[in-house]
C-alpha cells in the first residue's frame, strides 16, 4: 500500500438551517476522506444535503459542528479568499461578471493586484477560441461558459474542485465535452474532484469513488465500479432500482 495523501478529511460534520423558529438538521454527522487526485462522484435524493456538503469546503457555509480539514488545515483557520483558490467552484449556472471574457478569465488575479500571463493558453486548454477573448461573458452559451468557469479555476490553479450540477442545463454534446474536460483536469492536474451529479450514468463514467448522501449521512462510499454494481447498503439498493426502473 502507498502512502495516503489526504486532500479532504470531513470529521463529524453537522449542519441546520433555520425554517422559521425550529432548526431543521441538513448534515447529520458526515465523516470522510478523500485521497488528493480522486474524482468522487456524489449522488443523492433531491434535498438530501449535497450542494450543502460542498458549500462548507470552501467556506460558503460553515459547519455548526465538527471539523473539516482541506490539505491538513482547518477550513476556518485558512484565510477565506487563499481557501477560494485552493477550492475551486463551478455551478449549474456559471454564472459570469459584466464585462469581456477577457475580464472574466483574469477577475482573481486582478482582485490580487496582479495580471494575466497568456490568457489564450487557458482558452485553449478548455476548448475555447482565443477570439472569444474580447467577446462579452454573459453572451457565451451555456457550454462555453461551464468551459470559462473551469478556465478561471485554472487561472487558480486550484488543486480541489466542487462541482455543482455542472452539465445538467446543457444538451447532450456540450455536456460530454464538459465531461471529458473535467476528467482531463483530473488526471493531467491531478486536481481532486468533488462532484455532485443527478446522473447517475455520469457518476458511474467519470468517478473513481462515489457517495450515497441521503438524509444528512453518507450512507454508502465507495470504489465507483462497486458502488454501481455490488452496493452493500440496503438504501443504496432501493436508491439505484428506483432510478433505474423510472428510465
Ligand atoms: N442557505 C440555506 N438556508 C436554508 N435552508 C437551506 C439552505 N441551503 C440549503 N438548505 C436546505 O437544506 C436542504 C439540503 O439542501 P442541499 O442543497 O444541500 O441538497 P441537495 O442534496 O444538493 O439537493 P438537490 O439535489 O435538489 O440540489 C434542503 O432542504 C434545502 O432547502
Amino acid at each position: 500500500m502507498g502512502m495516503k495523501n489526504t486532500e479532504i478529511e470531513l470529521h463529524n460534520i453537522r449542519k441546520a438551517f433555520a425554517d422559521g423558529s425550529k432548526k431543521v438538521p441538513v448534515l447529520n454527522g458526515i465523516s470522510a476522506k478523500i485521497e488528493k487526485g480522486t474524482l468522487l462522484t456524489i449522488v443523492g435524493p433531491s434535498g438530501s444535503g449535497k450542494s450543502t456538503i460542498l458549500s462548507l469546503c470552501n467556506l460558503l457555509q460553515t459547519p455548526d459542528d465538527g471539523e473539516i480539514y482541506v490539505n491538513k488545515q482547518e477550513v476556518r483557520k485558512w484565510n477565506v479568499q487563499e481557501l477560494r483558490r485552493y477550492v475551486g467552484i463551478a455551478f449549474q449556472s456559471a454564472p459570469m461578471t459584466k464585462g469581456t471574457v477577457l475580464e472574466n478569465l483574469s477577475l482573481p488575479l486582478k482582485l490580487r493586484g496582479e495580471t494575466l500571463e497568456n490568457p489564450e493558453t487557458y482558452l485553449e486548454y478548455v476548448g475555447l477560441s482565443a477570439e472569444l477573448l474580447s467577446r462579452e461573458a454573459k453572451e457565451l452559451s451555456g457550454g462555453q461558459r461551464q468551459r470559462l468557469s473551469l478556465a478561471r479555476t485554472l487561472v487558480n490553479n486550484s488543486s480541489v474542485l466542487l462541482l455543482d450540477e455542472v452539465t445538467s442545463a446543457l444538451d447532450t454534446k456540450a455536456s460530454q465535452g464538459i465531461e471529458e474536460l473535467i476528467q482531463r483536469i483530473n488526471k493531467e492536474r491531478s486536481v481532486t474532484i468533488l462532484w455532485v451529479t443527478h446522473d447517475l450514468s455520469q457518476a458511474e463514467r467519470v468517478g473513481d469513488e462515489t457517495w450515497l448522501i441521503k438524509d444528512g449521512q453518507l450512507v454508502e462510499g465507495a470504489p465507483t465500479k462497486q458502488f454501481f454494481s455490488e452496493p452493500q447498503d440496503e438504501r443504496t439498493k432501493d436508491f439505484l432500482n428506483l432510478l433505474r426502473s423510472s428510465l
